[in-house]
């Protein structure tokens, strides 16, 4: 008998690897950020990443990180996590997961939680020293939404567009 194959990719390491994917759209030169969202049937309802709303240019708008506000990125850019909640063909994302290459920031922590989102899943908490974050990690404490750092098994994935 043969048997089933044993290096496919568990649920964690697919979502997280369309939020990565999907962070690959983003036009930002710096943090490229990607998300999606799961429900309790382990199906996508949304995903997301970094970018301007609808109608306004990337090539009008600022991609600066520095500078005065209204001319940096900041006040403009959509997050990858209020774009994958958006996006969701679900409106009701009750007890759903949310897998994100970067940790909330305290803006989208309140789109989680009000969502009904019960875990965040991220990779990277490269701002935890930010206030945003700290803020992000007192709402969801008191929310009871959890909140888990993915470890990956594997270093990579790879794709082939030739097979
Ligand atoms: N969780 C997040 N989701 C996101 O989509 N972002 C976006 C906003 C910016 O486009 C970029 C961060 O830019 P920078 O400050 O690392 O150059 O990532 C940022 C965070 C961080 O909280
Ligand atoms: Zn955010």
């Amino acid at each position: 008998m043969v048997g089933k194959r044993t290096d496919y990719l568990s649920w964690d390491e697919y979502f997280m690897a369309v939020a990565l994917l999907s962070g690959l759209r983003s036009k930002d030169p710096n943090t490229q950020v990607g998300a999606c969202v799961a429900n309790s049937q382990n199906k996508i309802v949304g995903v997301g990443y970094n970018g301007f709303p609808w109608g306004c240019s990337d090539d009008e708008l600022p991609w600066s990180r520095e500078g005065n506000y209204l001319d940096t990125k900041y006040p403009y850019v959509c997050h990858a996590e209020l774009n994958a909640v958006l996006n969701s063909i679900s409106y009701d994302l009750r007890d759903c997961r949310i897998y994100v290459a970067l940790f909330p920031c305290n803006e989208c922590t309140k789109v989680i939680i009000q969502a009904g989102i019960r875990e965040i899943i991220y990779l990277s908490d490269k701002y935890a020293d930010t206030d945003s974050v700290r803020a992000s990690k007192i709402m969801l404490d008191k929310s009871n939404t959890s909140y888990r750092q993915f470890t990956p098994d594997r270093e990579s994935i790879l794709l082939h567009f030739s097979q």
